[in-house]
């Protein structure tokens, strides 16, 4: 039994669940992995020439045992995020330190611990099995995962599974990751696959729109409203371009940054109209390494309040960190909200909290999203309310090349990956519903 015979089942339109079932399973099955004997191969060097191609590898790896609450399954498509940049470069931590800690909880997670990381937090495929006590999937079934990983043994993530002490993101602090022809996940993992989507379209926006969707919309998050005015910076990036979806479906109003005349097109496209292109208009917050300029934190507020007429924001959805952050608490109005999910630029922040406290300003940290936000947020994709903003598709073995991509920020939106899928745009079991929505599916292909 191979690999090919899976996707056979999957391609032939009559294979029941009873057949998927009676596949036997293969042996092993290639996967993207980083190497533990290497996280010290780019030692010295900036983390912008850290590359992610000579550190990722495509090998063959056996599949792991399946434990009870589990599911294996084989990944049609799969997407890049950036924590799969981050464990490429081995910043800011290596990642086997992560697969070590989990190791330690149990037999069964000491599967994780292993000289290899398969990396990847997002899929969608097909169920191939489920471990005992999984009721609500069976094999056959047409799924994407999210990738909130919790063992939920402490009361403490009882009402916001985000709170768990073992909460982990699977594929990056978990093994056997989505980048790969097979994935294991926990079953309370798994969605419905939204019908009117190819795989690759259905497994990008996944960890992404789960994150924008908390940190924006969610009580835990900034609690957007309608009129809001909301920075987005990175607009036409992973999680701002589903940020600029929810503020422009929710009734706010997104004040899109973004750094070149094509990804102001591509927020434009999106229904943006209030845009900031900050390297056409050259903002420079840090005099040096060590000092910020804060007549350019207010060049930036004045610049904002010429697009909405005089009002500043309510909201600003931060995750580029220490270049941006003195900025972003400065041009938030008085009572309102910085919510921060990331640090891209660097995770020491500094800024002036006399502009926090004398304003009543709110800083919020959100990560990910609960089981609960991320199955609302993979309904709104499936309600073709929210689209994917995938605009290319990379083959498993240029794996490297893509996350390289992403490191530079040369990329819009998600990027893909095909995995089983043997090219792009199978898996559409609704086309009706597609036709309704297909301009919105393709506004970031091809720009
Ligand atoms: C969905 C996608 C998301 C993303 O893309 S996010 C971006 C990528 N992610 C990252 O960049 C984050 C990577 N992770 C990290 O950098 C580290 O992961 C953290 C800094 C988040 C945490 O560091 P650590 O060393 O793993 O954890 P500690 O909590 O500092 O634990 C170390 C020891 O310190 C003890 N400790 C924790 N808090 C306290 C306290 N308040 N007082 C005293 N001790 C404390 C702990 O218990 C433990 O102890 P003991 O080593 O013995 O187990
Ligand atoms: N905690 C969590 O749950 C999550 C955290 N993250 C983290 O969030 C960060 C962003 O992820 P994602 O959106 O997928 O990444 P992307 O690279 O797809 O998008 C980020 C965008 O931010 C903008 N940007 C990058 N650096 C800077 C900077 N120095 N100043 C201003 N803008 C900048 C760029 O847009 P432009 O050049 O057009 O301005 C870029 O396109 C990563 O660090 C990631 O690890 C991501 C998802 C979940």
């Amino acid at each position: 039994m191979t690999v090919k015979d899976i996707l056979d089942a999957i391609q032939s339109k009559d294979a029941t669940s009873a057949d998927f079932a009676a596949l036997p399973l293969p042996e092993s099955y290639r996967a993207i992995t980083v190497h533990k004997d290497e996280t010290e191969m780019f030692a010295g060097l900036e983390t912008r020439d850290k590359d992610p191609r000579k550190s990722i590898h495509l090998d063959e790896v056996p599949v792991p045992e399946l434990g009870p609450g589990e599911a294996l399954v084989a990944v049609m498509a799969s997407s890049v995020n950036y924590n799969s940049v981050w464990t490429s470069i081995f910043e800011p931590l290596p990642t086997f330190g992560f697969l070590e800690r989990y190791g330690k909880v149990s037999e069964l997670t000491k599967r994780h611990d292993l000289p290899y990381h398969i990396i990847g937090s997002d899929l969608a495929g097909v169920v191939l099995r489920t471990g005992p006590g999984v009721n609500a999937w069976k094999p056959g079934d047409e799924v994407v995962a999210h990738c909130l990983s919790v063992e939920l043994e402490s009361s403490d993530g009882h009402n916001d599974t985000m709170l768990d002490p073992e909460q982990r993101i699977w594929g990056f602090e978990t093994n056997f990751g989505g980048l790969a022809e097979v994935a294991l996940v926990k079953s309370n993992q798994l969605m419905p696959k939204p019908a009117h989507l190819s795989w690759e379209e259905a497994a990008a926006p996944g960890l992404v729109n789960s994150t924008a969707y908390r940190q924006l919309v969610s009580r835990n998050g900034a609690q957007m409203k309608q009129g809001d005015n909301v920075l987005i910076w990175g607009a036409s990036g992973g999680l701002g371009s589903y940020a600029t979806q929810f503020a422009l479906a929710g009734g706010a109003t997104p004040i899109c940054v973004v750094s070149s005349p094509q990804k102001a097109e591509i927020a434009r496209r999106m229904g943006a109209e209030l845009i900031i292109d900050r390297n056409a208009e050259g903002y420079k917050f840090w005099k040096d390494e060590h000092t910020q300029d804060p007549r350019e934190w207010k060049r930036f507020g004045k610049r904002i309040r010429e697009l909405t007429g005089g009002e500043d924001v309510d909201i600003v959805f931060e995750h580029p960190g220490r270049e941006t952050f003195g900025a972003s608490v400065y041009v938030t109005r008085k009572g309102g909200t910085i919510v921060t999910c990331a640090s891209t630029s660097g995770y020491h922040h500094e800024y002036d909290n006399r502009y926090l406290w004398m304003s009543l300003k709110r800083i919020i940290g959100s990560h990910f999203a609960n089981y609960r936000e991320a199955w609302e947020a993979n309904r709104l994709i499936s309600k073709g309310k929210i689209h994917p903003t995938l605009s290319k598709v990379y083959s498993l073995e240029d794996t490297g090349q893509a996350a390289y991509d992403v490191h530079r920020n040369l990329h819009q939106g998600k990027v893909g990956v095909l995995c089983l899928a043997p090219e792009e745009g199978l898996g559409v079991r609704d086309e009706e519903m597609r036709a309704e929505h297909l301009d919105a599916i393709n506004r970031f292909r091809n720009v």
